[in-house]
């Protein structure tokens, strides 16, 4: 019994011993690899690629000062990272967000050209110049330098849709169907008519191909040459305004101004009748317009401006004997240019068309007349075109006037007007003020058209 025991104990201590040691070498193990797994876990991340700096930004506008980002490291960052608007952005933190550019444009250069407002040209007072003859002080006029420069700016609003879209698809080299398409439609909508924009395009392609046109720099030229081309004509441009001999003696020069309402008759004869004064000249103003009493008022005003003498009749006198008037006291006074203003008439009523006739040929029972400007607002589009045509029926047009040009994105009637009619655009109006008459010259108006 006592052996059995004894038996018992050491068998007892023999697997208590066992569970101790496999015990111990069980926590051993365990503490082996949980330890190896705080090894893997305190690796830096990436497989141990350590980037020197942060990811540095720079916008696609101007470079912008280079600022050290911000870091909680005490070493600032040695590379240069590029400033970061903020304040102009949805997002609070400063950080870039998914979506953040299409909520709110963070360079200011994606901005448009219609958002721009584009700064009026700044006028310069003009000093006091006194016209011989007369005591009244008047205004001294621009210099055409500077009124080519309003023409410039005044076109902004052409340039922006005809100029800008035509150097955008030309600048890209080849061009399939689609985008000459797109040049045809962008000179169609700049008025400049079917026939003008068969042979601009026909011209473009040719050259386009021959000269392997590759920048913008090439587009524009080529734009510049082939729509200044289809701009020249062989008609003389200049205004006949200035006086001639007849038998001997000083002959004023006639300008009849006709078009219909509204159309900037009135102030065209006025801003002529200054550029004219300016130069030296003295001018004689008919205010043949006698059906609607403010014209020879408005037209009266100008004469009182720019120092040059009105003759002007009762309302609804006949404009054919105001306008005889005007040219027999030119002609007594000696001075160097009549203006005649007409009145406007719709080109469709055939009894007011026949008295612009009329008024011609009483007036050329004293005196030729040398020059019929014809009025056209260049916003009416291709209705001025009927117009010129039936005017052009009644009276032999010598000179096309262009006005509102500025209220206009459709220049390209200048080029319309001109083929179609063969009477070369001689001036364009840029804006109601007295200066904006200017010249014009086809390849300044091409390149304020261009930008
Ligand atoms: N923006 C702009 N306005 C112009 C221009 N030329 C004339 N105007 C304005 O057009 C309006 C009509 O001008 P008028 O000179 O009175 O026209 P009109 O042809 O004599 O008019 P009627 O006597 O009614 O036939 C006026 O408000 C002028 O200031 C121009 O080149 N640009």
């Amino acid at each position: 019994m006592s052996s059995s025991w004894f038996w018992i104990v050491v068998v007892a201590v023999v697997v208590l011993v066992a569970i101790l040691v496999s015990g111990l070498l069980i926590a051993r193990k365990r503490r082996i690899s949980m330890a190896e797994r705080r090894e893997v876990e305190e690796k830096p991340k990436g497989g141990g690629y350590a980037a020197s700096g942060g990811i540095s930004f720079a916008s696609g506008g101007t470079a912008v000062e280079a600022e050290p980002e911000p870091s909680p490291e005490p070493a600032p960052s040695p590379e240069p990272v590029v400033e970061h608007p903020v304040e102009d952005r949805t997002e609070v933190d400063g950080q870039p967000a998914v979506g953040d550019d299409a909520a709110v444009p963070r360079d200011s250069d994606q901005r448009t050209v219609r958002d721009v407002k584009l700064p009026e040209p700044v006028e310069e007072e003009a000093p006091e110049a006194v016209v011989p003859g007369t005591v009244e002080p008047i205004e001294e006029i621009e210099s055409p330098a500077g009124r080519l420069e309003r023409l410039r700016g005044r076109l902004a609003k052409s340039r922006s849709v005809f100029g800008q879209s035509l150097l955008g698809l030309l600048g890209g080299g080849d061009l399939d169907e689609d985008s000459w398409q797109d040049v045809e439609d962008t000179l169609l909508l700049a008025d400049l008519g079917a026939a003008t924009t068969t042979q601009i395009v026909d011209r473009l392609r040719d050259e386009l191909n021959r000269r392997a046109v590759r920048t913008s720099d090439e587009a524009r030229e080529l734009l510049h040459e082939v729509l200044t081309a289809a701009l020249s004509t062989d008609a003389e441009r200049a205004v006949r305004a200035l006086p001639h001999e007849v038998d001997g003696k000083k002959q004023p020069a006639v300008v009849l101004v006709a078009g219909v309402n509204g159309t900037g008759k009135t102030t065209t004869t006025g801003k002529l009748a200054r550029v004219l004064v300016a130069q030296g000249g003295t001018v004689v103003l008919g205010a043949a317009d006698t059906f609607r009493a403010a014209a020879a008022d408005q037209l009266q005003t100008w004469g009182e401006r720019v120092g040059a003498s009105v003759v002007r009749g009762k309302e609804g006198a006949d404009p054919a004997a105001v306008a005889f008037d005007a040219v027999k006291q030119g002609i007594s006074e000696g001075v160097d240019t009549v203006l005649i203003d007409t009145a406007g008439r719709l080109h469709t009523k055939t009894g007011l068309m026949d008295e612009l006739g009329k008024v011609k040929r009483v007036v050329e029972k004293q005196a030729k007349v040398d020059e019929v400007l014809l009025v056209l607002d260049a916003t009416t589009g291709q209705n001025g075109l009927a117009q010129a045509r039936v005017f052009g029926e009644v009276i032999d047009v010598t000179g096309i006037v262009l006005t509102k040009l500025d209220g206009t994105a459709k220049g390209g009637i200048v080029f319309q007007v001109q083929r179609e009619l063969g009477v070369p655009v001689k001036l364009v109006g840029l804006g109601e003020g007295p200066d904006d008459l200017a010249p014009f010259e086809p390849g300044a108006f091409v390149d304020a058209l261009l930008g």
